[in-house]
């Protein structure tokens, strides 16, 4: 053991009923380094880590910290012991300021109001109820809030924060290091980060990769939980990979390539490219014209957009996020009113119709946020996994559902998809799974009913590389089947190797439209932040005529 490990954990082990999350794992993490802990969906990565921050207890093995062995039973004692987690879910209150939420922490009543778990007993409905915001907001009354302190503490590591703004008037880059001030605050030697970049635009993960290597300079230990392994390359120092609750190995990255962590992840090769075949463009799946929405706060964020998609073409929108891109895909999947233009599907104008009558209508939908609108949480796999389909008559009629023939459905689509950590579909229960394995059950539930249009947003985040190379697979099956998809991504790479055409969406307009084989990354980067000036303005948004051959170029 090297005299400068500072976490060292041993033979721990984790049993979910019917599933062992961790298998006798062990991990070792040195003062002052990066290390990434890479696994596939499901692999046990965020499982470990909840138990090195108290909130579950491992039923065997035993954590040492410097040496001492914690007994940890709560997240107050991970932080008191000097172990810090940021989630991928923030734990923030809108309403408070930077300072206030520094000071609260995790303690009440910021646990109670949190503005969004994954694990929050609260209903979204009443985290997110105004009212008990603003009691949660008088709760800081009265709080000692040293002011200075936590400035001069954002400042010291360059956090580029007004500590005494409102948590709600800062973008999510900037609400990330607000997590990071909150355990850095209480002294923390140790800082667990779950896919912290999940979340973020590029430009915002560089900003996060300077800021991890200052703490690292001062001395601080980092565990980055990450599915990219450019991101390993770019700051993890060692690297642990877990496979099916088991560790299958601890390596200095230096010392090995992309294609050996993956391999090591996933069991097998895994194929960084992609073949994406001549599809024949049918007719349009999707027209919508002049379409106008507002987001959640009332403002304006589509005005005017047309699209056209036609069968058997994937359109991919580029943008940096909360551009539009969320409205876009709510609009046009029929869960946001329009307040102006029209949305017509395969030729009948659905404008302002029931999500019902979209989803009727062959339109399917993979939303960002799969714990707000891609699932229900609490009701089993199988509930979540025919919820759009049982009342087409397959199941029989309502209210004599056939039970067995629910179930067979759900089994295929877990089968189909290698949705892991099922082990009963009406017993095991959606917010169970792990995230990405949830990703893939949705999609599953919104593929195989064979849609006439995908609206995808953000279809492979948080997914594991085996992961993310089936779902591009299935888009691209998808498209050969005549689907119309639109794609919306962060992920610039996967817009260019799944597109037919590509639209730079900035301030909720098109602002230019390319290919993948005519496109220029650096015209599209502008274009992203404004900076494209005025010709880009000229979009053409119709695609080319129908039998017009796409996609060889790559
Ligand atoms: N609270 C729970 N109850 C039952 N099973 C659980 C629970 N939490 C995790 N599991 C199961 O334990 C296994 C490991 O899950 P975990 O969330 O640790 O994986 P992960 O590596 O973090 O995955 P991802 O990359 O998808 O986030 C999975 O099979 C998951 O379904």
């Amino acid at each position: 053991m090297s005299e400068h490990t500072t976490l060292r954990m041993e033979g721990i082990l984790k049993e979910f009923p019917g599933v062992v999350a961790n298998d006798h794992v062990n991990l070792s993490v040195e003062r002052g380094e990066i290390h990434g802990l890479l696994g596939e969906n499901g692999a046990g990565k965020s499982t470990l880590m909840k138990i090195l921050y108290g909130l579950y207890s491992q039923d065997d093995g035993d954590i040492y910290l410097d040496g001492e062995r914690l007994d940890l039973e709560s997240p107050q004692d991970a932080i008191d012991a000097g172990i810090g987690m940021v989630h991928q879910h923030f734990m923030l209150i809108p309403r408070l300021t930077v300072a206030e939420n520094v000071v609260l922490g995790e303690r009440e009543p910021a646990t109670a109001f949190r503005s969004d778990s994954a694990d929050s007993w609260l209903p979204a409905a009443v985290r997110n109820n105004s009212l008990v915001q603003s009691l949660a907001g008088q709760f800081s009354l009265g709080l000692d809030v040293p002011e200075q302190r936590i400035q001069a503490l954002a400042d010291q590591y360059g956090f580029d924060i007004d500590v005494s703004a409102k948590i709600w008037e800062l973008d999510v880059g900037q609400q990330q290091r607000v997590e990071i001030l909150k355990a850095l605050y209480r002294d923390v030697d140790l800082l667990i980060l779950d896919e912290p970049t999940a979340v973020l635009t590029p430009t915002e993960a560089e900003r996060l990769f300077d800021s991890l290597e200052r703490l690292t300079d001062e001395g601080l230990s980092i565990i980055f939980i990450t599915h990219k392994l450019t991101e390993v390359d770019a700051i993890v120092d060692r690297v642990t990979v877990l496979r099916e609750g088991k560790n299958v190995g601890t390596a200095e990255v230096s010392s090995v390539t992309r294609a050996d962590l993956a391999e090591m992840m996933v069991g097998r090769e895994v194929l960084f490219e992609i073949d994406r075949d001549a599809v024949d463009l049918g007719d349009p799946v999707l027209r919508a014209r002049g379409v106008k929405a507002t987001d959640n706060r009332n403002i304006e964020a589509l005005s005017g957009v047309d699209l056209t998609v036609r069968q058997g073409e994937i359109v991919g929108i580029a943008g940096v996020s909360g551009n539009g891109q969320k409205e876009l895909a709510e609009v046009m999947a029929g869960i946001r009113d329009v307040t102006a233009g029209e949305i017509l599907v395969n030729g009948e104008d659905i404008t302002g119709a029931k999500p019902k009558t979209f989803v009727d209508s062959g339109v399917s939908f993979v939303p960002e946020d799969r714990l707000q609108y891609g699932c229900a949480e609490d009701l089993s796999v199988m509930h979540n996994a025919t919820m759009k389909d049982f009342r087409d008559g397959r199941f029989g009629d309502r209210p004599f559902l056939d039970y067995g023939k629910l179930r067979d459905y759900a089994e295929t689509l877990v089968d189909e998809f290698d949705v892991r950590g099922v082990s009963d579909v009406t017993e095991t229960k959606a917010g169970d799974l792990s995230g990405g394995n949830l990703q893939k059950l949705i999609l599953a539930r919104e593929i195989y009913r064979d849609p006439d249009l995908l609206v995808a947003n953000q279809p492979t985040r948080g997914v594991d590389v085996g992961a993310i190379e089936f779902i591009r697979e299935t888009l691209l099956e998808q498209r050969k089947a005549g689907t119309g998809i639109i794609l919306l991504s962060e992920d610039l790479d996967e817009i260019f190797d799944l597109s037919d055409r590509i639209l730079v969406v900035y301030e909720g307009e098109f602002v230019y439209e390319t290919t993948p084989a005519e496109a220029d990354r650096e015209r599209i980067g502008l274009e992203m932040t404004g900076g494209g000036g005025d010709d880009g303005g000229e979009v053409d948004t119709s695609p080319p005529s129908p039998g017009v051959t796409q996609g060889s170029e790559s």
